[in-house]
């Protein structure tokens, strides 16, 4: 089976509609408002009314109430959500939808009790930790650190481009790739071409 790509931080309809064309599995919508690729919960749901069939959008957000969750997910039942703060299990499981974890990664981790936190996830997205940073950081972390029997499927993201993504998946292994800053041209603008070459490489690995 191929490895699935989700192209995160989509701001607009032109780059939703584009990454589908390039075969992208799952689009990631930042409700976090100091990310310079936040976008509103109108505008999105807009966006994502647009979207062809079987392309999953994804809401990620950092540690947020739940009025503004529940604004978002109301609007469609086909997201997904990502919860990229310090969200606990019992706070994701809520909201009865499936779910991503994020865990930023670091040396010294335990990876395999971390991701046991969370045993509704449908996923585990594994990112790299900086301090002060939430996500979308455009780092790579070290992805030997990653054990080959967690127990969940794997979205590894973390300063993935084209030039690297190939190698990663042949490497990590992992369920799903997730690129954010490798694939734009300017911050929450995306390149067409890059994404293309982001999603060829992921495949091809
Ligand atoms: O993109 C952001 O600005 C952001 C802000 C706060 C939390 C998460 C954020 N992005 C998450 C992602 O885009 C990805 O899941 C991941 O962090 C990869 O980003 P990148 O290293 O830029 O490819």
């Amino acid at each position: 089976m191929s490895c699935r790509v989700k192209i995160c931080g989509i701001t607009n309809l032109a780059d939703a509609l584009s990454a589908c064309e390039a075969g992208a599995d799952a689009l990631g919508f930042v409700f976090y408002e100091k990310s310079p690729r936040y976008v509103s919960p109108d505008v999105a749901n807009d966006i994502v009314a647009q979207l062809p069939p079987f392309v999953v959008p994804v809401a990620l957000f950092v540690d947020a109430g739940k009025s503004l969750i529940e604004s978002v997910i109301g609007s469609s039942a086909r997201w997904m959500i990502q919860f990229h703060g310090h969200e606990t299990e019992a706070e994701c499981v809520s909201y009865q939808r499936h779910y991503m974890k994020a865990l930023r990664v670091k040396e010294g981790d335990d990876i395999a009790l971390n991701v046991s936190q969370y045993p509704s996830a449908s996923a585990i997205l594994l990112d790299a930790y900086k301090k002060g940073i939430p996500g979308g950081t455009g780092e790579t972390f070290n992805w030997s650190l990653i054990p080959s029997d967690l127990p969940k499927p794997i979205v590894l993201a973390g300063g993935l481009t084209p030039d690297n993504v190939t190698q990663a998946v042949t490497q990590v292994s992992p369920y799903a790739v997730d690129v954010s800053g490798g694939v734009e041209q300017s911050k929450g603008i995306k390149n067409n071409l890059k994404v293309t070459e982001f999603i060829t490489g992921a495949k091809r690995g």
